[in-house]
């Protein structure tokens, strides 16, 4: 995550941007949850929120009971606002900005928070937005508490397509709050594109933020697609545990969108039920799948220095990524449309697997670094071609 810093003493207006990257899960989706290890890389693909605080001191008009809290998702079209006097009676006994001590959203607050939403109009074809606007509502509140401010949010990812966007706006969005809070400063490190680098604590302080709001929209997530969205790189996680891990030798992925809209909190909802259904069979689903996950991590951290090895390297890889989607489909998580995508690459001895909590959304392809390409109109390799392939970073729509 990469953000600009602003200072928290300000007398006019404050502006604060923040971004942070989506991410595909390579292996350990669902078990995760569950205590197995998961593999994870953020993209090159990212939410940016953008903050801008009235000011706040005597005599500039922006006094402790006036002005609004509004929320402009660009992606959506749609604007929200809340006057602060309606925040207060709402919130006020419930949250108080504490931005340094990360806590849970309690039921009480969830509920006032339900009430606060009832007052907007959310077309109904979008109400899963209201997820997000949950968790943005708390993470202000609870950050910045009932103060006059306005937030914008633009991305490129999909939205519930797995690619972590709601991690991506949880991250970006605590970063910028925290930031504005005068609660964390940038590091001496420079990003990309002169973006600054929080240091490790402030880093640290955001992610466990952004937790708290992933959990109002995941119901019980892991944690892994905050910490990776917070963290960047790829890593592994387990039980709350990460390790970074150094890839040496390029893995490039397809991404394909099958656009077929889904919910990670009613997904990990129906594995756990699942599981409850079936504890011993589920638990070695989950064995299954840790084991997948420790080896697919040693071996992308392996040095492969020739064509021989390198062919060897991604071998391996593509048969854990096939035998983890097959214990994915024994979680009941994957969709005709999933199995479509994984027959159109298998055409092409390319192994397929689900990514994030599927049910639809997006499907990773290995693509072998020596393949040699046939070309032919109208087939999905047209579009790898007509796309520059990177690392880990293209996004491709299913044809
Ligand atoms: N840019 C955004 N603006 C507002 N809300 C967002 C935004 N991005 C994500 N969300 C919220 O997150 C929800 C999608 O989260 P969900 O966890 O279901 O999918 P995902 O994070 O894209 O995929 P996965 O969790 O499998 O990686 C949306 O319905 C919305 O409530
Ligand atoms: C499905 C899941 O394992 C990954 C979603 O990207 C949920 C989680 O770990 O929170
Ligand atoms: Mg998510």
């Amino acid at each position: 995550m990469d953000p600009v810093a602003g200072t928290a003493e300000h007398r006019g207006p404050l502006e604060v941007r923040a971004r942070a990257p989506g991410k595909i899960i390579l292996a350990g989706e669902h078990a995760v949850v569950h205590g197995s290890a998961a593999v994870a890389a953020a993209i090159d693909l990212y939410t940016n929120s953008s903050l801008l605080l009235r000011p706040t001191g005597p005599g500039e008009g922006g006094g402790a009971g006036s002005g609004a809290v509004e929320l402009d998702l660009r992606d959506s079209g749609l604007t929200f606002s809340w006057p602060c006097s309606r925040l207060r009676g709402a919130l006020g006994e419930e949250i108080s900005a504490n931005p340094g001590a990360p806590a849970p959203c309690s039921p009480d607050q969830l509920a006032a928070i339900a009430r606060l939403l009832q007052d907007q109009e959310i077309p109904e074809a979008k109400i899963w937005l209201s997820a997000g606007l949950s968790a943005f509502l708390f993470l202000y509140a609870s950050i910045l508490g009932c103060r006059p401010g306005k937030a914008v949010v633009s991305s490129d990812l999909p939205m519930g397509a797995g690619l972590g966007s709601s991690a991506a706006f949880c991250v970006s969005m605590s970063g910028a709050l925290l930031t504005a809070a005068g609660a964390v400063s940038v590091g001496a490190r420079r990003g990309a594109e002169g973006w600054e680098v929080l240091e490790k604590g402030a880093l640290e302080l955001v992610n466990q933020w952004a937790f708290q709001g992933e959990k109002i929209i995941h119901g019980k997530p892991s944690g892994i697609d905050n910490s990776v969205s917070t963290f960047g790189k790829m890593i592994k996680f387990k039980k709350g545990e990460l390790t970074n891990l150094e890839s040496w030798n390029p893995v490039k992925m397809l991404i394909t969108d099958t656009r077929v809209g889904r919910n990670t909190k009613a997904l990990v909802a129906g594995v756990s039920e699942r599981a409850s259904r079936h504890p011993d069979a589920m638990a070695s689903v989950f064995h299954a799948v840790n084991s997948i996950s420790e080896e697919l991590s040693s071996i992308v951290e392996l040095a492969a220095e020739d064509e021989i090895a390198i062919t060897s390297k991604e071998d391996k890889l593509a048969e854990l990524m096939e035998m983890n989607q097959g214990l994915l489909q024994c979680m009941g998580v994957s969709h005709s449309s999933i199995e479509t995508v994984l027959r159109t690459t298998l055409k092409y001895s390319l192994v397929s697997k689900l990514t994030g909590a599927g049910g639809g959304g997006c499907v990773l392809t290995l693509i072998p670094t020596c393949i040699l390409f046939y070309i032919s109109p109208g087939c999905i390799f047209s579009f790898m071609v007509l796309y520059k392939i990177n690392t880990i970073q293209l996004m491709c729509d299913f044809c």
